[in-house]
């Protein structure tokens, strides 16, 4: 009989630290869902570690690159001003750790639309996710919808895509009909892209 593989129990003291064992967990063959949600969520989030990153946008969410993960994982600060959220979308066969660092986020899950369907998309659940807290979702467990429903309150989250990628599929609520998306970095490293097309970058 296999013996179940050890998962350490790591406790992230700095978005610092976070990013440093993060790079050690990727970097071996075999990455534990559980053993990153559980790191992840270990961070105290400490706006002092992570303001220089979090720049919104007037309009719609933001996308912020904070670490290029080694060519692994994309880590980035998505901003959410008030009543910002995304479109029904996919997550293009990645890993998709999402962590509230700020606020609070509403987190609605879809089915996958049939292939030749015309309707209404199922809503499968939905929960508020607070601050601190670890999501996890990937394409087999559906699609989602993230909302930053607060009128007064900024959201801030912390994003890990395994492998990286930047375009995913959004989907009509009313119809299940999909669009493919390409998705960019409002800053890098702290630093302001600039974007030449001027064409949104967000999937909402
Ligand atoms: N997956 C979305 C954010 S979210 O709504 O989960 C993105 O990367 O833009
Ligand atoms: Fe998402």
């Amino acid at each position: 009989m296999e013996q179940p593989v050890q998962t350490e129990t790591w406790k992230a003291q700095s978005l610092e630290e976070l990013i440093r064992i993060l790079h050690q967990i990727f970097a071996e063959d075999k990455v534990s869902v559980e053993e990153v949600q559980a790191l992840m969520e270990s961070y105290e989030s400490n706006p002092e570690e992570w303001l220089q990153y979090a720049k919104f946008d007037q309009y719609r969410y933001t996308r912020n690159l904070v670490d290029n993960g080694n060519g692994k994982f994309n880590l980035m600060i998505l901003c959410w001003g008030e009543g910002h959220g995304s479109s029904i979308h996919d997550h293009t066969d990645s890993h998709c750790f999402m962590k509230i660092l700020q606020g609070n986020l509403k987190e609605t899950l879809f089915a996958w639309p049939e292939k030749k369907g015309n309707g209404e998309m199922t809503k499968k659940s939905e929960r508020v996710l607070r601050e601190n807290q670890c999501a996890y979702i990937n394409d087999s467990i559906g699609l989602h919808r993230v909302e930053n429903i607060s009128h007064t309150e900024p959201a801030v989250s912390l994003h890990l895509y395994s492998p990286p990628f930047n375009s995913c599929n959004t989907f009509d609520q009313r119809t299940g009909h999909k669009h493919k998306v390409t998705m960019t970095f409002y800053s890098q490293f702290g630093e302001r892209t600039v974007c030449a097309t001027g064409v949104p970058q967000e999937n909402n």
